[in-house]
């Protein structure tokens, strides 16, 4: 007897691919949102293939919301998140407003995320980060020879990540810290219990000098992966380690250092009359100015290819037809510019 061989039709079940995008962070009415439109320009002159979602607080206006939308962002409204009470220092009074940032946590509509400040500078496509393996929090690490770190024992010491052997970390000052990431770049997965433990547990940690980028390094201690510095070039690597440093390798550059942002760099800063530096800013500015980026010109250029590549497609369904017709063709010249 014939094995009752039953075939159903394989259902043609679309497996969603999980989305991916770029996020960044932007708040107040000041001169950030220049980085932002610098960054979704570099972004789209890198061919990216993900689209740059900016995660906004309030107190943006409602005009710099049109320049984002308009330069084909994704907005996305957060509200600000605080740390407790304290008296804390912070090393830049202003970093009390970067805890916000723990807000892109709630994006679940996308699967993978990298976050990039808007002082950072994207100059070659980096969307193979997104194919990195589940599961962990990648970024780069950080140097602690700014003065920015004078409140620490690494800085008094002399001790820095970057050259763990330069000076040893002494052992009556107990165990050497944990490799420790610059928080201004990071490939990290959305998770809303990820997003409340961390405002939950938020609540029960003291504040402290570099806040939400000391948060994040506690709080993804155990999952971190450090990946390489031309994801993203913490600026004062250039005369602090530049054995570390491959300049023209780098496709990541965050201009983090005093004085570096290119929207108000004078070069009067320590630092700032480097070759080197002003290279790095005039490139941002190359993006920045560059027209042929704007997402309206780009959408506009692509239409009128597409418009084009219709007409040449319709042109040949039209000589087709007469062919097949034996309509005697004359050879149409390829259609006028105009
Ligand atoms: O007034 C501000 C200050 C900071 N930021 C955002 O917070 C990020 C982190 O601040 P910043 O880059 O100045 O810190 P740094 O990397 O220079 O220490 C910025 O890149 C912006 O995305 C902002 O939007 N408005
Ligand atoms: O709110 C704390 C900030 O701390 C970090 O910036 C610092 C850090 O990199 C230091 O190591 C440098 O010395 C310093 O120049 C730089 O500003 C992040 O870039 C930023 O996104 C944000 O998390
Ligand atoms: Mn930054």
């Amino acid at each position: 007897m014939a094995p009752n061989i039953t075939t159903t039709k394989a259902s043609t079940v679309t497996a969603k691919a999980p989305k991916r995008a770029y996020v960044t962070f932007l708040a107040g009415n000041g001169d950030y949102v220049k980085g932002v439109v610098g960054l979704a320009k570099g972004l789209r002159k890198v061919n990216s293939k993900y689209p740059l979602v900016v995660a906004l607080l309030p107190d943006v206006p409602e005009e710099h919301r049109k320049i984002l939308v308009d330069q084909g962002c994704i907005i996305r409204e957060i509200e600000p998140v605080y740390p407790p009470e304290n008296q804390t220092q912070f090393a830049m009074a202003y970093y009390v407003i970067n805890y916000s940032k723990l807000c892109i946590w709630e994006f679940v509509e996308y699967s993978k995320m990298i976050y990039l400040d808007g002082d950072i500078q994207v100059f070659d496509n980096i969307d193979h980060l997104f194919d990195m393996e589940d599961g962990y929090f990648y970024a780069v690490m950080d140097c602690f020879c700014e003065k920015t770190w004078s409140h620490t024992p690494q800085y008094n010491i002399g001790y820095c990540q970057q050259c763990p052997d330069k000076v040893q970390w002494p052992s009556q000052l107990g165990p050497k810290p944990p490799l420790y990431f610059n928080a201004g770049m990071f490939v990290y997965e959305p998770s809303l219990s990820t997003y409340e433990d961390l405002l939950t547990t938020l609540k029960v940690t003291p504040p402290t000098p570099f806040a939400e980028q000391d948060y994040l390094n506690m709080y993804f201690r155990d999952i971190y992966r450090p990946i390489p510095p031309i994801y993203n070039l913490v600026m004062a690597m250039l005369w602090r380690h530049p054995e570390n440093i491959e300049l023209d390798k780098a496709k990541v550059v965050h201009y983090c250092a005093a004085g570096s942002k290119p929207w108000r760099y004078t070069g009067k800063e320590d630092n700032m009359d480097r070759e080197d530096i002003k290279t790095l800013v005039a490139k941002w500015w190359e993006i920045y100015d560059d027209e042929s980026l704007d997402y309206n010109n780009v959408v506009a250029s692509g239409q009128a290819a597409e418009a084009d590549e219709d007409k040449q497609s319709g042109l040949q369904l039209l000589l087709a037809a007469l062919s097949k017709a034996g309509g005697f063709v004359h050879r149409i010249n390829a259609p006028s510019a105009a």
